[in-house]
């Protein structure tokens, strides 16, 4: 085995994102008596689902492989009831336990089904992407998505550990390789500039899962994540800073019909909430340009067409920061300075949207 690093995320209920190479072998031992387990995956992770299978059989465990749609067509109330169906009819108790194999879609939705199950059960996010890694697998996020907008669904439910398999990211197509730098780069505005410093100096690097800044970038992502999610699980103030893009950004994947990436629609959303920060006096230029040049040169969208800003600022309303009728961004203040924007007035959010908008 690759040398591992054990990331702890402390909080109320405290445990570790593991990161190496062929690491899979450690999932048994996070699942302590159970004797039923469900592992969620999408058509492209079967193979392996079902290595993770052989795993658990051989630790004396019985397996219950759950195919689901793939990416966001599996973050749906259907797909959810149907796992629950499965769970039934395989009788899962309370020591049973779910797992999702693969990228943020399927662990959200492995969560969302474990978090309700006999109302609540352990999971283990298995995550195969490089976003399902620094982001969606750590801080016990999950849900799905209705028609009315993103992750409008879900709960709060800590996983019992994660795995974070390195050699999983050798068949990740680099479109998605480089969807997920855009939580990376995220996360080097709001805590960790150095992260920027990584990308800037090379940014076809990043985007190769083999070259060695790209593990650091991954590691230093989730211990960003992390310190968050440990002070504030329930994003009672301080855990919104992991928001930061996320407003413009799922309200482009509802008007996309959930078929944009994640990433690619959280990329758009940093450019837009740095724009906002510069035009309400809050942020210098430098910094607000930065965003879109590291972001472009990550082959990441920093644009979106111009006639869709009446629909996006109707999806911004329902965004779960928003008080009322007070909508709420995450700006900068500075590098490394998170702050809230609270209330922007409709001429200010629409004359940001101006700057990133393409004809
Ligand atoms: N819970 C959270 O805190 C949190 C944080 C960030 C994002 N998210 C959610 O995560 C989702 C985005 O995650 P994503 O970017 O991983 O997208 P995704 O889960 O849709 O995966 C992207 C594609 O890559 C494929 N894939 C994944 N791993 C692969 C591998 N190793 N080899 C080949 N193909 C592979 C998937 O099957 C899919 O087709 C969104 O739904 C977003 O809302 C949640
Ligand atoms: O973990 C968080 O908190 C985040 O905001 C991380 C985001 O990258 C992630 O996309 C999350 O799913 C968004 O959460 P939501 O509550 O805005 O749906
Ligand atoms: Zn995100």
């Amino acid at each position: 085995m690759d040398e591992v690093t054990r990331i702890p995320v402390g909080g109320e209920r405290p445990y570790d994102v593991l990161v190496g190479r062929d690491l899979l072998g450690a999932l048994p031992g996070l699942l302590p008596g159970a004797t039923r387990v469900a592992v969620l995956h999408a058509p492209p992770l079967k193979a392996l689902a079902d290595a993770l299978g052989e795993r658990l059989r051989a630790a004396g465990v019985e397996p219950l492989p759950i195919e689901v749609p793939d990416a966001e067509s599996g973050k749906h109330i259907d797909v959810a009831s149907a796992c629950w169906d499965r769970l039934g009819a395989a009788g899962f108790t309370r020591t049973d336990a779910v797992v999702g194999v693969g990228g943020g879609a399927v662990t959200d939705l492995a969560g969302f089904v474990a978090a309700c199950w006999l109302r609540g059960v352990r999971w283990v996010p298995v995550a195969t992407s490089l976003l399902g890694m620094v982001d969606a697998a750590v801080g016990g996020k999950t849900g799905i998505n209705t028609a009315a907008g993103k992750n409008l669904v879900g709960a709060f439910h800590p996983p019992v550990g994660v795995l974070a398999d390195l050699a999983t990211l050798d068949s990740l197509p680099a479109v998605d390789l480089a969807a997920g730098l855009a939580e990376v780069v995220k996360c080097g505005f709001i805590a960790d500039p150095t992260i920027l410093d990584l990308v800037e100096a090379d940014p076809v690097a990043a985007t190769d899962p083999r070259a060695a800044v790209s593990r650091e970038l991954i590691e230093r992502a989730i211990r960003v994540k992390a310190d968050v999610v440990a002070g504030d699980l329930r994003e009672s103030g301080l855990r919104e800073v992991l928001n930061y893009g996320h407003t413009l950004a799922h309200a482009i994947e509802q008007h996309e019909g959930y078929r944009w990436r994640h990433g690619h629609a959280v990329a758009v959303g940093l450019v837009y909430a740095a724009t906002l920060a510069r035009l309400a006096g809050r942020l210098d230029a430098p910094t607000a340009d930065r965003h879109r040049v590291t972001l472009t040169a990550l082959g990441l969208p920093v644009s979106y067409p111009v006639d869709a800003w009446p629909q996006l600022l109707a999806a911004m309303r329902v965004d779960k920061k928003t008080r009322g009728s007070r909508l709420r961004f995450v700006v900068l203040d500075g590098l490394a300075r998170p702050a809230m924007l609270e209330g922007p007035d409709d001429a200010l959010l629409a004359a940001a949207y101006q700057e990133v908008a393409s004809p």
